[in-house]
């Protein structure tokens, strides 16, 4: 059997006296969406945080292998920018990040600048115009593109990215992930502040990345109708601590989460439902 395309292994991380992630260990698959869930504070978005480079692992290793290639890299060991532009890991964040002054287009080309820095052979060349580095840019519109059509934000490709609405701009991070080729997408909360409407139309968005594109899928949520709707594979945290795995089906009988959710006075009815 292959390798999977990220294998966590014994994750620790430590800030001063608090653990927020003790010895965590999971898989995930090329075309399968892996949820991470778990309560407030459970340590998801430090998960994130340490597979994208943001944060050195005080132990643990975290490998992805790139099946067309067959290379296998220990992101704890890379750079932030060579985990995105080698090893092919993208993400988004909670709190959306975008050039809100720059273009809905030109967010999209920022994030293509190194394909276009190589192109350029990092001199003059992209200035004066040399056939390779145009060619570049065309194939960088065209990615660009393909995108803004995928995420149904095509017609806004010339608007400023700080005058979509909110729904929209969570699309168009997704779009500026997909334009760097990852292997893997990390997504942080993308169904935050969205109505069921958006909620549905990111799952679609979703699965479709998975199966069309073939990417892995990382996904931290608190919205279950998403997570339930399109999870191969969930993951769940409480206190920094791997508590459970499964299929959507299992994850919602296991009592462990569902204590984990409730507390123990069974107010929050319903939270993993
Ligand atoms: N840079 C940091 N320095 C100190 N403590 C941190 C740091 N980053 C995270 N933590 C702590 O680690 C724990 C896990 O936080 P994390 O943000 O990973 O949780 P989470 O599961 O993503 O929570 P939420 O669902 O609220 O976003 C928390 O107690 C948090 O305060």
């Amino acid at each position: 059997m292959s390798a999977p395309l990220l294998q966590v292994e014994h994750l620790t991380m430590r800030f001063g006296g608090l653990t927020a992630i003790n010895d965590v260990s999971f898989e995930a698959q090329k075309r399968q969406i892996t949820a991470v869930i778990g309560p407030n504070g459970a340590g998801k978005t430090t998960v994130f945080n340490c597979l994208t480079g943001f944060y050195k692992p005080t132990v643990g290793r975290l490998t992805l292998t790139r099946h067309e290639t067959g290379k296998a890299y220990l992101l704890e060991r890379l750079d932030d920018f060579r985990i995105t532009q080698t090893a092919g890991v993208a993400r988004t964040f909670q709190n959306i990040r975008l050039f809100a002054g720059m273009s809905v287009l030109e967010n999209l080309l920022v994030a293509q600048h190194n394909r276009l820095m190589v192109a350029s052979g990092y001199s003059l060349l992209g200035l004066v115009g040399w056939p390779s580095y145009r060619a570049a840019e065309r194939e960088a519109i065209e990615r660009a593109r393909f995108w803004l059509d995928r995420t149904g934000l095509l017609a806004r490709a010339d608007e400023p990215a700080g005058s979509l609405p909110y729904g929209d701009q969570r699309r168009l991070e997704i779009a500026r992930a997909m334009c760097t080729g990852p292997a893997l997408l990390c997504l942080d909360e993308p169904a935050a502040g969205l109505n069921p409407r958006e909620s549905a139309e990111l799952n679609t968005l979703l699965l479709m990345i998975r199966d069309d594109y073939g990417a892995g899928i990382l996904l931290i949520e608190h919205d279950m109708s998403v997570v339930m709707g399109i999870s191969d594979h969930i993951v769940v945290l409480d206190y920094g601590r791997k508590i459970a795995e499964g299929t959507p089906a299992e994850i919602k009988a296991n009592p462990d989460v569902i204590r984990a959710y409730l507390g123990e006075d069974d107010e929050a009815e319903g939270a993993v439902a």
